[in-house]
């Protein structure tokens, strides 16, 4: 049995709106192993995201535990946040918010540069993850010049470029067509696999969420975990 990596415990949140309170999920728990690959999915407005950017430390709930091996995630102060996303987290966005009028390399050297690590040693690692994306030719390519696909493999590098204890990827596909989003889904995949990652990822794609080891499903405010079989 592999070691837990994240472990929620009844983890609850609301958002307060112009209409009231919107009660989102109570008292979720689950736990996600070292190398698992686990898919969350259930309907638009669910929470999925809102759950994801908890976990990443991105937003704090309104009760419950959030750990990141011994790491109390949920109450860590905003420098804390920050520093924790960049050592620990890497992030997948569906809209990849890469900076357009950068380069590639420039953009998957960003999270390394931010920790003070000298530039020479970010480009030449930021081109190794562009490598391992399949982007080995368009290290000096602004991103802006990029396809949709060739942005979100430019957005995964970024991601994996500071060696995360975790990936998350909150619909990492879904902004591309049936056959990019396949390539990229793909190449998650197996980078997951061939790093050991340990990744959650939000999907609406059903087929995506059953290629990975399991599926969380929110709906009406609960989870229900379903094991994949096929
Ligand atoms: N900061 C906020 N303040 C108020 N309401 C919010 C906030 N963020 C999200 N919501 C609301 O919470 C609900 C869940 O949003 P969330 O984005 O987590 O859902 P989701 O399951 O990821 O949806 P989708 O699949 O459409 O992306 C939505 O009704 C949304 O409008």
């Amino acid at each position: 049995m592999s070691k837990t990596l994240l472990d929620v415990r009844s983890l609850s949140k609301s958002y307060a709106t112009g209409r009231g309170r919107l009660d989102l999920f109570r008292e979720l728990s689950f736990e996600v192993a070292e190398g698992e690959m686990v898919a969350i999915v259930g309907e638009s407005g669910a929470g999925k995201s809102s759950l994801l950017h908890l976990l990443a430390a991105l937003d704090k709930p309104d009760a419950g535990e959030v750990y990141l091996d011994t790491t109390r995630v949920d109450q860590l102060n905003l420098r804390e946040q920050a520093e924790f996303r960049n050592r620990q987290i890497g992030y997948v966005w569906q809209f990849h918010y890469l900076l357009p009028e950068f380069t590639a390399e420039e953009n998957v050297a960003m999270p390394l540069l931010a920790r003070g690590t000298g530039r020479a040693e970010a480009i030449s690692a930021a081109r190794r993850w562009l490598t391992e994306v399949e982007l080995g030719d368009r290290f000096t390519h602004r991103t802006g010049e990029l396809s949709g696909g060739e942005q979100q493999r430019v957005s995964l590098a970024r991601a994996l470029v500071t060696q995360p204890r975790l990936l998350f990827a909150d619909e990492p596909t879904g902004d591309l067509d049936n056959r990019t989003a396949d390539v990229v889904f793909s190449l998650i995949q197996r980078l997951h696999k061939a790093h050991g990652l340990t990744s959650v990822l939000v999907t609406h794609n059903l087929e995506f969420a059953a290629r990975c080891d399991r599926i969380l499903r929110l709906r009406n405010g609960g989870l229900s975990q379903t094991p994949v079989t096929v």
